[in-house]
Formats: C-alpha cells, sequence, structure tokens
C-alpha cells in the first residue's frame, strides 16, 4: 500500500533577529487509517509542522508527497480537500454557525451532508443550538467544537488536529474522541493529533511521534512507548 503522505528530508528554521531550528532533515509516512500523536514539549515545531503538512506555512527543504505526488505539483485547494488542518485556535467565518457548517459545502460545490452534520452536532453536544447565532459569539468550547464539524465535513483523508480538545471539559474532550473514532473507522480517514495530554495520546494513537531538540522520533510500538514514560515519571517523582 502507497503512503497517503509523506514527507522526507524535511526542515524549518525560523528567521529573525537570531534564527532558531524547529526541525532538521525529519521523515515520516503516513499510511491510510493511521492515527498518530505528536507529543514534546512547548515550542518545538508540532504546530508548524502540521500547518506545513497542510501547505498552509512553506518548510525551508525537503520534500512532501501526497499520494506520491509532490506537494509542488499540487493545487493548494485541491490538497486542502485531502489533508485538512484543524486548528487550535478555532476560527469562525463570517456569519451564522449554519454559514460555518455549510462553508466546505459552498466552497466546493458539493452538496451539503445535513444528515451527517446534525449527527455531529448531536454527538457533540450541540443538538440545541440555535444555527442562525451569530458565530462569532459562541464560546470557545462552542467554536472548537463547530469549526471540527465544518472540518469533518470536507471528508477530508488526513486530518491534521491541533490540540483541539484544549478548551474543552473532560466529558466533551471524551465526546470528541468518541465521534472521531466513529469518524476514522466510518470513513477511512487518518490523522495526526498534536496533544499534551498523555492519556489522550494513549487513547487516541497507535503510533507516537516526538517532536523535540530539532528531531522527530517515530515510536510504532505505543505500549512500548507508554510503559517507558510510565516508568521515567516512576523515577522522576
Ligand atoms: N511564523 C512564525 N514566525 C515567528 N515565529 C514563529 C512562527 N511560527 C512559529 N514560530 C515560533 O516557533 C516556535 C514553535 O512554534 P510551534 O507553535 O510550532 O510549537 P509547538 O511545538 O506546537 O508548541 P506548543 O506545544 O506550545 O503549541 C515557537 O517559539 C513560535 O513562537
Amino acid at each position: 500500500m502507497e503512503p497517503l503522505l509523506r514527507f522526507e528530508r524535511l526542515s524549518k528554521t525560523i528567521a529573525g533577529h537570531t534564527p532558531r531550528l524547529l526541525f532538521k532533515e525529519i521523515a515520516a509516512s503516513v499510511m491510510p487509517s493511521d492515527k498518530i500523536a505528536i507529543v514534546g514539549p512547548s515550542g518545538q515545531g508540532k504546530s508548524t509542522l502540521l500547518r506545513i503538512l497542510s501547505l498552509l506555512e512553506l518548510h525551508d527543504a525537503g520534500t512532501i508527497y501526497l499520494q506520491e505526488v509532490c506537494s509542488t505539483a499540487w493545487q493548494p485547494k485541491d490538497w486542502r480537500k485531502k489533508v485538512c488542518y484543524v486548528a487550535q485556535q478555532p476560527f469562525m467565518l463570517e456569519g451564522s454557525v449554519e454559514d460555518n457548517l455549510r462553508a466546505v459545502s459552498k466552497l466546493h460545490r458539493s452538496e451539503y451532508d445535513s444528515q451527517a452534520a446534525e449527527e455531529l452536532l448531536s454527538k457533540l453536544g450541540l443538538a440545541g443550538i440555535d444555527k442562525s447565532t451569530h458565530a462569532a459569539t459562541l464560546s470557545g468550547g462552542e467554536k472548537q467544537r463547530i469549526s471540527l464539524i465544518r472540518s469533518l465535513l470536507l471528508r477530508a483523508e488526513i486530518i491534521l488536529l491541533d490540540e483541539i480538545t484544549a478548551s474543552l471539559d473532560h466529558h466533551h474532550k471524551l465526546a470528541v474522541e468518541q465521534v472521531l473514532e466513529e469518524w476514522q473507522a466510518a470513513t477511512g480517514a487518518a490523522w495526526i493529533w498534536i496533544t499534551h495530554d498523555m492519556e489522550q495520546a494513549a487513547r487516541v494513537a497507535n503510533q507516537i511521534w516526538v517532536i523535540e531538540d530539532g528531531s522527530l522520533t517515530i515510536h510504532k510500538d505505543t505500549q512500548k512507548f507508554f510503559s517507558t514514560l510510565s516508568l521515567k515519571e516512576g523515577v522522576e517523582e
């Protein structure tokens, strides 16, 4: 089976007065249905990597392939139909909740799947939401869930999730995980999910990527990764 997404020798330095290397010559591939969690200390480039993989930011060197076709040969719009980035800070488009939910079908001139939208709203605790509400007035947690639903309706093949449950309480966090599990089982989409919550990473991933000190380390044996981690934490306590 060919990888859905693959990158090699990928490097990124943040320009500025004192340029800062985020990562150098990292490589990995994502297969259909892969569930990957990215963990690692703050400020190491996790979000930057996801933005680069969704062509929202430029890398300095290296190559990214989607379905084995180099990113430079893709129209960004076509790429983003297949690779969808869900930002940590949800941003609402102008207009109502309904406008936001319909945005993707409008953009891509595809039919709006109201049944899927209603199901997702209900599963994420938003069944009673007034869809004529101005989206800008929603709470942070509501915006985050609406932004996730809007992204899922795109039916991308790879979903890049950037700390998407950061402003949700435990109950809603688990609801989001459940919805994504069901979505993944039904659509076969792969995800790369940035989280600082190790318990969440253990629940949602069957592969762990650690970004630290400019490198990417891939742990395919998640059980081993978490047992080594708890051993370390035990020693440090
Ligand atoms: N376009 C940019 N211009 C300047 N600095 C940037 C830019 N993008 C990222 N940075 C800086 O690069 C570093 C890495 O940011 P990034 O958000 O990718 O890290 P992260 O590992 O996701 O962090 P966190 O876990 O805290 O979200 C940070 O210090 C950030 O301020």
